[in-house]
């Protein structure tokens, strides 16, 4: 394993430079790393540096670490050169099994040995993604939040063939560059947070394809209700309040039978066009002639006073 300790992690490279990638070199940047960017598109550059941009302002509220600029990133030419002096690699390419798994070899195959090499991937367990890879040992899931360089959590596990070391190693990382983590102790597919997120997303799809809600309806009904809990106090402690005093026992013995009352459907509807267009011109309606620009600078104005108001703006130092 890797020599260098996390808290002197000082040069990360990103391989992958759309919304997630882009966010994360926005993160580290802001964390005052130096950051080595690749993507192969031939916009990527000026896509990233827009990203970064926009970001920014969000980043200042925030608190930027000393030292921290965007003139500290680097755009390479190649993989090779991104992480030739890497000391921390994370991957955010498309979510395509075939794509990962070749991309994570020669990630290996290119990164100094011992460096950790995490996988933003939203759901394959590494187990799957390291097959090819000569040294699968330091290849770790960082699966982060959009936007990486807002939402805290990261969620970090590790596959069958990655050593402890490398996943408690990731761990440590990136709590050190201002995350929040939750270390999983087995590869469920998913992970912790996109499963919940994702029963939510199959339930809110039924809906509108059987007509039942609009898609503004189905926004509403989380940011005036459930969602307002859920910044600060998970599904858990909130249901519990629901039993008053006699907290989640009276919950669960009052409200318990209705877990066999038919109100989910768990099976993913068919995406087919009517539902695809349907949801896709809700979200324009909703949007109301907000560009996504516009949409971003509210969502990252929204989190930033969510985090202020429930006292977890933490600064910015490393
Ligand atoms: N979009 C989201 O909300 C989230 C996405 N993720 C995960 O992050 C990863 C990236 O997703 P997005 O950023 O949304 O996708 P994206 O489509 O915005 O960006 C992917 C980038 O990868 C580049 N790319 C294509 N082939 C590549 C290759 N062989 N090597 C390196 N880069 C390559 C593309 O040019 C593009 O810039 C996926 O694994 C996704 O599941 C994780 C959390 C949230
Ligand atoms: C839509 N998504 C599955 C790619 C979302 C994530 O993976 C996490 C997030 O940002 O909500």
């Amino acid at each position: 394993m890797t020599t260098t300790t996390p808290e002197e992690v000082r040069r990360v490279a990103c391989i992958g430079a759309g919304v997630i990638g882009g966010g994360w070199v926005a993160h580290f940047l802001a964390r005052g790393y130096d950051v080595t960017a690749w993507d192969p598109a031939p916009d990527a550059e000026s896509k990233l540096r827009r990203l970064v941009e926009a970001a920014w302002p969000a980043l200042t509220q925030l608190g930027l670490a000393d030292g921290a600029s965007q003139d500290r990133l680097t755009v390479t030419a190649t993989l090779e050169e991104a992480v030739a002096d890497a000391q921390f690699v994370q991957e955010s390419a498309p979510e395509k099994l075939e794509l990962k798994r070749d991309l994570l070899a020669e990630l290996d195959a290119a990164t100094p040995a011992g460096v950790v090499i995490a996988s933003s991937t939203s759901g394959y367990p590494m187990t799957d993604m390291q097959t090819t890879a000569a040294t699968p040992g330091r290849l770790v899931v960082g699966h982060p939040f959009n936007p990486p360089y807002l939402i805290p959590l990261v969620e970090v596990v590790g596959g069958e063939r990655t050593d402890a070391e490398a996943v408690a190693w990731a761990s440590r990382f990136y709590d050190v560059a201002g995350k929040s983590v939750i270390t999983m102790k087995s590869e469920v597919p998913g992970f912790i947070a996109n499963r919940l997120q994702e029963a939510l997303w199959r339930e809110a799809l039924h809906m509108v394809a059987n007509g039942e809600a609009t898609v503004q309806e189905i926004d509403d009904s989380i940011t005036e209700g459930p969602g307002l809990r859920w910044a600060f106090m998970g599904p858990m402690l909130t249901f519990a309040l629901a039993g008053g005093e006699g907290g989640m026992a009276h919950m669960l013995d009052h409200f318990g039978p209705s877990l066999k009352s038919p109100w989910t459907r768990l099976e993913a509807p068919e995406l087919d066009k009517k539902l695809y267009d349907a949801v896709v011109a809700g979200c324009d309606e909703e949007a109301d002639g907000r560009t996504i620009a516009d949409l971003v600078a509210e969502r990252d104005q929204g989190v930033i006073d969510v985090l202020r108001a429930t006292g977890r703006l933490n600064g910015g130092t490393k």
